[in-house]
Formats: structure tokens, C-alpha cells, sequence
């Protein structure tokens, strides 16, 4: 079985596979309100493809995982973009391959958060579904719903077993 092994998650590094939503990175930010508010701008794309696309806000109740994750599939959304934000301080685990139509186990990269993260999946990026970790864990997901397919399933071509 290939192992894959778990990196903290930065910017730059997740770059090739959307965006981090965090403020200690955030390219841009201002105050607003006053000055009672500080505004980080902008830190993530919400593409919405297709006939009748909409964005919507959902909340996702992951079960927790332990390490070693064994992964046999991955997915993508060709049609929107994806955003997983923890609403309890969770840390959670990313696998992620480019938006490409044929990857291998060697395109798989794996990220663990830092609890004050989210991410954002690019449309086509292929990723595992969600992996919380530690304890049952909620994120905001605001994704794409609306006509077409917005949800392709890859089986791995062998197992792969994520560790930190
Ligand atoms: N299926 C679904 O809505 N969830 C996945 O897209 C996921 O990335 O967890
Ligand atoms: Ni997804």
C-alpha cells in the first residue's frame, strides 16, 4: 500500500488547488465598520459553471477519522468550486490531486490544518470528501447547486494510507 504523508497547510503550497482561507495569509485586508472591523478581502472565489448555478451555504457534520487514513477514491465538482470552513476551531485532512482528467497516486498531496484554517477547492480539483479529525466537526460549505454534474467519483488505482 502507498503511504502518503501529511503537510501543514500554507498558502503557497495549496496554491495549485484553491485557496486557504485564513487571515494570517490574507493578501489583502482593511478596516470597515468604523474601524471596529477588519475586512480580510477576498480571500477565496466561489465559481459557479453552468445552466441554472447557484451558490449555496450548507453545514457538513464530518465523523472524525484516525490516522492512518486509508483512501480508496477521490471526487471533483466540474462545475463550482467548493469552500469548507470549521466552525469550532477543527482541524481537518486534505487530499488533493490537480484538475487534470487522469492523475496517479504520485499527484496525490495531503495537508492537515491548523484549526484556523479553511480551504477552497478550485472547480475540477480533484479532492477526498471530508476528512475531520479528532472529534465530530462542522464546517460551513458554501458550493455550487444547480443542473448538470457537478460530481465525478475517481476509484484510486491502489490503496493509499495517509499518515502525519
Ligand atoms: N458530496 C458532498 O457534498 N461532499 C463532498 O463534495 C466533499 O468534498 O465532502
Ligand atoms: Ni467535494
Amino acid at each position: 500500500m502507498r503511504t502518503l504523508t501529511a503537510k501543514p497547510l500554507t498558502r503557497d503550497a495549496f496554491e495549485p488547488f484553491g485557496d486557504v482561507i485564513e487571515t494570517t495569509s490574507a493578501p489583502e485586508r482593511f478596516p470597515i465598520n468604523n474601524g471596529s472591523t477588519m475586512r480580510y478581502h477576498a480571500l477565496a472565489g466561489v465559481e459557479l459553471k453552468g445552466d441554472d448555478a447557484r451558490g449555496i451555504v450548507s453545514i457538513f457534520r464530518g465523523q472524525p477519522f484516525a490516522f492512518p487514513v486509508t483512501l480508496q477514491l477521490m471526487e471533483r465538482h466540474p462545475l463550482g468550486s467548493q469552500c469548507f470552513v470549521p466552525m469550532r476551531g477543527e482541524r481537518f485532512l486534505l487530499v488533493v490531486a490537480p484538475p487534470v482528467d487522469v492523475f496517479g497516486v504520485d499527484d496525490l498531496r495531503a495537508f492537515i490544518t491548523n484549526g484556523s484554517q479553511g480551504v477552497n477547492y478550485r472547480a475540477g480539483v480533484w479532492h477526498h470528501p471530508l476528512l475531520s479529525l479528532d472529534r465530530v466537526s462542522d464546517f460551513l460549505v458554501v458550493d455550487r447547486a444547480g443542473s448538470g454534474n457537478n460530481c465525478d467519483e475517481r476509484e484510486l488505482p491502489e490503496k493509499v494510507r495517509v499518515v502525519m
